[in-house]
């Protein structure tokens, strides 16, 4: 059974004068697997976040929507969300801050010490658990914030353009890194990205969405082999994938 089903899902927000509605997402269908990777792609406005954040629990939907079976009616202990912008919190060092969610589900001291240590090291920021945010790069924010949610336990990992601040080079390097924790520890993960490459990369499979209306167009499996490597990027596979998503998303731009 997938562990999340989407089936006819739409999603509007209402004006700020609550006379009109607006639709972003429009009957969307998706199944997802426990353990799978996939990406959604779109251009600007398509209704990508809002997708993931009707996932979350965090926006009100039509339609259906399970996890395991049971409808989503809100956040829950089984998802945890990372954003763009790492909502780190300044006055906790590295090790405060992957602490703190097992804190607020009051978990024995122990047991939130190890398990924190256990994401710190995953992420490679052993050397800096007793730093603050404010004294980290932006690519160690968000190690920081993917360590914290992932201490949590989730069954699912919502990311939103986690890596959309950080400069190129930086972003390849945590999309390795990213893939090295998720076949570890083999969380169904949803990514959110501008980046077809990136997308392609990380994913089982990508979910091509477009605008106007805001809905799923097509999804894509990509049959590159695990253990993905940078190099791959340069194979006729991988270069066909990207030519077949650009022309895609270049539709939805004419
Ligand atoms: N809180 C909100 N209230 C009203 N409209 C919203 C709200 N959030 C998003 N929208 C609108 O819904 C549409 C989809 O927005 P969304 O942020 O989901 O798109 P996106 O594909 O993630 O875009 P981007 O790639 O630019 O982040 C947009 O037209 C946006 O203006």
């Amino acid at each position: 059974m997938p562990q999340i089903q989407i089936e006819d899902v739409s999603i509007s927000y209402g004006s700020p004068d609550a006379k009109t509605t607006f639709k972003a997402v429009v009957g969307a269908n998706l199944a997802i697997e426990p353990g799978e990777f996939v990406t959604i792609v779109g251009p600007s406005g398509c209704g990508k976040s809002t997708l993931l954040s009707a996932i979350a629990g965090l926006v009100p939907y039509d339609g259906r929507l399970t996890i395991n079976g049971a409808a989503v009616t809100g956040p829950g202990p089984d998802r945890a969300i990372v954003f763009q912008d790492a909502s780190l919190l300044p006055w906790r060092t590295v090790h405060g801050n992957v602490r703190f969610g097992l804190e607020m589900q009051r978990k024995p001291r122990k047991f939130i010490r190890e398990r924190a240590e256990h994401f710190i090291e995953m992420v490679g920021l052993n050397a800096f658990a007793r730093y603050y945010p404010g004294q980290l790069s932006g690519g160690m924010r968000q190690r920081v914030n993917i360590a914290r949610a992932l201490a949590a336990d989730p069954q699912v990992l919502l990311m939103d353009e986690p890596f959309g601040a950080l400069d190129a080079q930086t972003r390849e390097i945590m999309g390795g890194e990213l893939l090295r924790i998720w076949e570890a520890e083999r969380k169904t993960a949803i990514f959110v990205t501008h980046d077809i490459e990136e997308a392609i990369f990380l994913a089982d499979r990508v979910v091509v969405m477009g605008r106007n209306p805001g809905r799923i167009k097509d999804v894509i499996r990509i049959d590159l082999p695990r253990r993905r490597t940078v190099e791959m990027q340069e194979e006729p596979a991988f270069l066909d994938l990207k030519r077949r998503l650009r022309a895609y998303l270049a539709e939805d731009l004419a």
